[in-house]
Order: C-alpha cells, then sequence, then structure tokens
C-alpha cells in the first residue's frame, strides 16, 4: 500500500518511517517532496486537529492519495501555553529551528527550571479522498522541562531544548527509537497503528 505524508518536515518522516520499520508494517511512504509542485498548506487553524485536517485534505486532494498529517507544537506553561499551534512560526516570517529555539530562551528567561514544564502535542489525520466525514484522529502528548541552554545534536525543533526527567535527556539527546518509545509523535503513531486496520474495512 502507498501513503502520502503530507508534510515538508524531514525530521517528521524519518520518525514515522522508523516507526513503520518496527511495526513491520508494509506501507510505501511518499512526502509533498516526491510530489510534482504540492500546494504549500497555510495553517491557520487554532487547533492541532484543524492544521492537521487542512494539510491532510489539501494534499488528499492534490494527490488522489490515502493522506496522513502530523500538526505538533509545543505547549510551555509559563508562556501561558505558547506557542502551541504556532510552534513552527514562533519566531515570525523568518523562522527556523535556531531562530525558534532562541525566541523559547529569551521569552523563558529568569524562569526557574521547576516552573520550565511544558509538553509537546502531536495530531495526526488520516484521509482518504472523497471521504473526509471519516477522517482518522489521532493524538499522543509527552511532559518534559525547557532546558535554559541546548543540550545534543540529534533530532530537529526544539529537541535540544525539551529535556525529558525519566530519561534525564533531551529528545535531541535519544535516537530515533527512543525518542519515538515516549515522545508525542510515537504515542500519535502507536495509536494510528492500532486503529488503522480497522479504519481501513470500512472502503473495502
Ligand atoms: O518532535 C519534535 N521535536 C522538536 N520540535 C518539534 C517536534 N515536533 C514538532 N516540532 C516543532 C517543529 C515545528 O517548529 C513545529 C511544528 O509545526 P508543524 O506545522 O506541525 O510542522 P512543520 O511546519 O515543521 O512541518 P509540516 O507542517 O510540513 O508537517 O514544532
Ligand atoms: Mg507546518
Amino acid at each position: 500500500m502507498e501513503i502520502l505524508f503530507a508534510t515538508t518536515n524531514k525530521g517528521k518522516v524519518k520518525e514515522l518511517k522508523s516507526a513503520f520499520k518496527t511495526a513491520a508494517i508494509n506501507v510505501t511512504l511518499k512526502t509533498n517532496a516526491d510530489l510534482d509542485r504540492p500546494p504549500v498548506i497555510d495553517e491557520y487553524g487554532i487547533t492541532f486537529e484543524q492544521n492537521a485536517k487542512l494539510k491532510a485534505h489539501e494534499l488528499a486532494n492534490y494527490s488522489h492519495m490515502l493522506t496522513i498529517a502530523d500538526d505538533s507544537g509545543l505547549i510551555v506553561d509559563a508562556l501561558d501555553g505558547a506557542p502551541g499551534v504556532h510552534s513552527a512560526r514562533f519566531a515570525g516570517p523568518e523562522h527556523n529551528d535556531q531562530k525558534n529555539n532562541a525566541k523559547l530562551l529569551a521569552e523563558l528567561g529568569g524562569v526557574p527550571l521547576k516552573k520550565r514544564t511544558a509538553r509537546f502535542n502531536t495530531t495526526i489525520v488520516v484521509s482518504k479522498p472523497g471521504h473526509f466525514e471519516q477522517d482518522l484522529v489521532v493524538s499522543g502528548q509527552c511532559e518534559g522541562l525547557i532546558l535554559p541552554a541546548p543540550q545534543g545534536d540529534d533530532g530537529f525543533g526544539y529537541d535540544p531544548l525539551f529535556y525529558v526527567p525519566e530519561k534525564q535527556k533531551t529528545f535531541a539527546e535519544m535516537t530515533i527509537a527512543e525518542k519515538n518509545s515516549l515522545s508525542h509523535r510515537g504515542r500519535a503513531i502507536s495509536q494510528l497503528l492500532k486503529e488503522l486496520p480497522n479504519w481501513l474495512t470500512q472502503f473495502e
């Protein structure tokens, strides 16, 4: 079976591919990078689910493929839940991972470690062209702390600042398999793998 992962984020692709491989799921995963001039999605939703659906539906319509989309973000308690659904564009129009991390550290300047609690959320939507009312929606969360300085070189996005107390490591200090075993995205993917076979039967 061929599925489109409607994303431009190579880090997400590595994690989903690794999880599918571990679960021995026999799926060929394509991404936006495999399409000819894929649409750029305006993620104007106010929830992760809305944004995941915007991505899944536009790319399903464009590709005519069964399509998965992932909308994720970091929810920081001391910032009243910011950056949340705005995590990708936290640093403004010229955002990138480095600028987003710098902005997060600046906003949390002077906040002691025990008040730097945060969680990641991933919401994944699976859409079949022509059947959007039957979307499959799953989510996962992971609790952690925002460190005052980056630690580790792996991963992407806010990974070097996101510390998981049980592992005494940031996401950027974990292998993909270890991150998937406890991360927001890993948990959402586990739920997806549990629900997908039964969800697919309604289209047989
Ligand atoms: O596991 C993660 N570890 C660290 N950072 C993460 C993670 N997961 C999402 N993030 C960051 C990346 C981006 O700044 C924002 C999500 O934004 P989000 O719109 O979902 O993804 P994106 O724009 O990078 O790719 P796309 O929309 O094409 O799937 O949060
Ligand atoms: Mg995005």
